[in-house]
């Protein structure tokens, strides 16, 4: 089973190109990040082609984090902000070869929030297959995230259907489908067509995935038995130390 180490929450102390570095150290076969915009593109790429790992994903920028905003692509009035992420992710993943963009929805309910994110990601999937990129769409949960337009993979779907391009997928996260809906073992083998990169961490807590309510070893056996062999990426946020943590990738991904 490949692993990709999620930058954002595993070694998140370091600068990206360092954690880049730790992840290589560790075994890991490829990275992703949440929000690499800080950094400097080339120091990033020298040290994804020194270490030979693929940065797999990042998201688009979140918005004015001080007044809490997760994403724009949903936010009614905020098109052109939205837009501006897309296009600024879409050239940082261009620079380094990444696949896929994940396009954050932010707070909004309704329908004119669902009608104005099918028009931010047809703009996304459009420009993006200009890079033979994928765009991702990632539910998250109600605990972690109120108010979030985007919850389930039901209500994915019907964004997916609503946008209608080749190019738009799932981030199918282990972590927030289980709090949300469950039944994760169906719910892969049933959306599989439509899962661009899954995530895992454990429930609830989201910590290392050898704990807590959801059977890691029996979800690594479906997807293994599904012939799914991307990457899985290990987005949990270690309680100290990242390389303590890592006791995992033996025992469950061996
Ligand atoms: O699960 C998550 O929180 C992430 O995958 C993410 O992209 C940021 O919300
Ligand atoms: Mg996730």
């Amino acid at each position: 089973m490949k692993l990709s180490a999620n930058l954002g929450f595993l070694w998140a102390d370091r600068p990206l190109p360092d954690a880049i570095h730790a992840a290589k150290a560790a075994g890991f076969d490829a990275v992703e990040c949440h929000w690499p915009y800080i950094f400097d593109i080339k120091e990033v790429s020298m040290a994804l082609a020194e270490t030979g790992l693929p940065m797999l994903g990042l998201n688009t920028d979140r918005g004015d984090t001080s007044v809490g905003e997760n994403g724009l692509s949903a936010l009614v009035g905020r098109e052109a902000d939205a837009r501006a992420a897309i296009d600024q992710a879409i050239a940082y993943a261009a620079a380094l070869n990444v696949p896929n963009i994940h396009v954050m929805a932010g707070f909004a309910q309704g329908d004119a929030a669902h009608a104005c994110f099918i028009e931010n990601l047809i703009y996304a999937c459009e420009n993006a297959a200009q890079h033979g990129m994928t765009i991702l769409i990632e539910p998250l949960n109600s605990y972690d995230a109120p108010g979030y337009f985007l919850t389930t993979t039901r209500q994915g779907l019907e964004v997916i259907k609503d946008v209608g391009r080749a190019n738009l997928k799932l981030m199918f996260d282990c972590y927030h489908v289980q709090l949300m809906e469950g039944d994760v073992s169906h719910k892969l083998k049933a959306l599989l067509p439509h899962i661009g990169h899954i995530q895992f961490a454990s429930v609830p807590t989201r910590g290392t995935p050898d704990q807590g309510e959801l059977n890691y070893a029996h979800v690594f056996k479906v997807i293994k038995g599904l012939n799914y062999s991307a990457p899985l990426g290990a987005e949990y946020k270690p309680s100290g130390d990242t390389d303590a943590s890592l006791g995992w990738m033996k025992t469950l991904a061996g």
